[in-house]
């Protein structure tokens, strides 16, 4: 008799409010798990300095974007404080199909969308110690106007309502600590009892 684990990848996808670190931990992730894939989103909001094409977003017009819903090119899509943020369904399907395990890091309303076509997905929210500590990462990073900060800090406080749709949660205090906890919930997911498949 021989045992394996099933051969299709796991999704992952990692949200949580805006400032907690998501890009910062996935970049550092991305380092310790380079056979993990990462999924570029398209959104139309404006790229940050330093931001690049097709490696942080895939930056599209309001019209390309909706052009994409239209199309049924986007497994989900969102709304983020007035832009459209949506993932590939491509790069996620065909990904997955090969075995390999792939990365989301999108907001509550796509990760709902997300489990309702996969639900065996892994879901995990990334907490910041404090509130306070939240507001520093976001104003620090420096990136951000008064009133679109007001505005991340605003959908921060309806984002944690949702916390209960998620598996795992992940404080992010430390970078590197945020990382081993994920990488051990993966390591454990793949371990998991019903993903073996046994044959003669
Ligand atoms: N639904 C959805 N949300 C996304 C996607 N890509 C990014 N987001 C989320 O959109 C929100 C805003 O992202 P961004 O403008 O880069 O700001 P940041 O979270 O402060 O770095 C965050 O919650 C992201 O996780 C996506 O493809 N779909
Ligand atoms: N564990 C941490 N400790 C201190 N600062 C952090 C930590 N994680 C991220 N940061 C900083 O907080 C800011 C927001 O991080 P970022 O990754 O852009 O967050 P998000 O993608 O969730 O909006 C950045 O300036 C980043 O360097």
């Amino acid at each position: 008799m021989k045992a394996h684990y099933q051969t299709r990848g796991l999704l992952i996808v990692l949200s949580g409010p805006s400032g907690v670190g998501k890009g910062t931990v996935c970049a550092a992730l991305r380092k310790r798990m380079p056979e993990l894939a990462y999924s570029v989103s398209a959104t139309t909001r404006a790229p940050r300095e330093g931001e690049r094409e097709g490696v942080n977003y895939f930056f599209k017009t309001v019209e390309e974007f909706k052009q994409m819903i239209e199309r049924e090119e986007l497994i989900e899509w969102a709304q983020y404080v007035g832009n459209y943020y949506g993932t590939p369904r491509r790069f996620v399907e065909e990904t997955l199909a090969q075995g390999k395990d792939v990365l989301l890091e999108i907001d509550v309303q796509g990760a709902h969308q997300v489990k309702q076509r996969f639900p065996e997905g892994i879901f995990i929210f990334l907490l910041p110690p404090t509130m306070e500590e939240l507001k520093n990462r976001i104003v620090h990073r420096g990136t951000e106007s008064e009133v679109t900060l007001a505005h991340r800090l605003n959908a921060a406080a309806d984002e944690f309502k949702q916390i209960h749709q998620y598996d795992y949660v992940v404080i992010n205090d430390e970078v590197e600590k945020a990382c081993e906890r994920v990488e051990a919930i993966i390591k454990a997911e793949h371990c998991r009892v019903d993903r073996l498949v046994m044959t003669e």
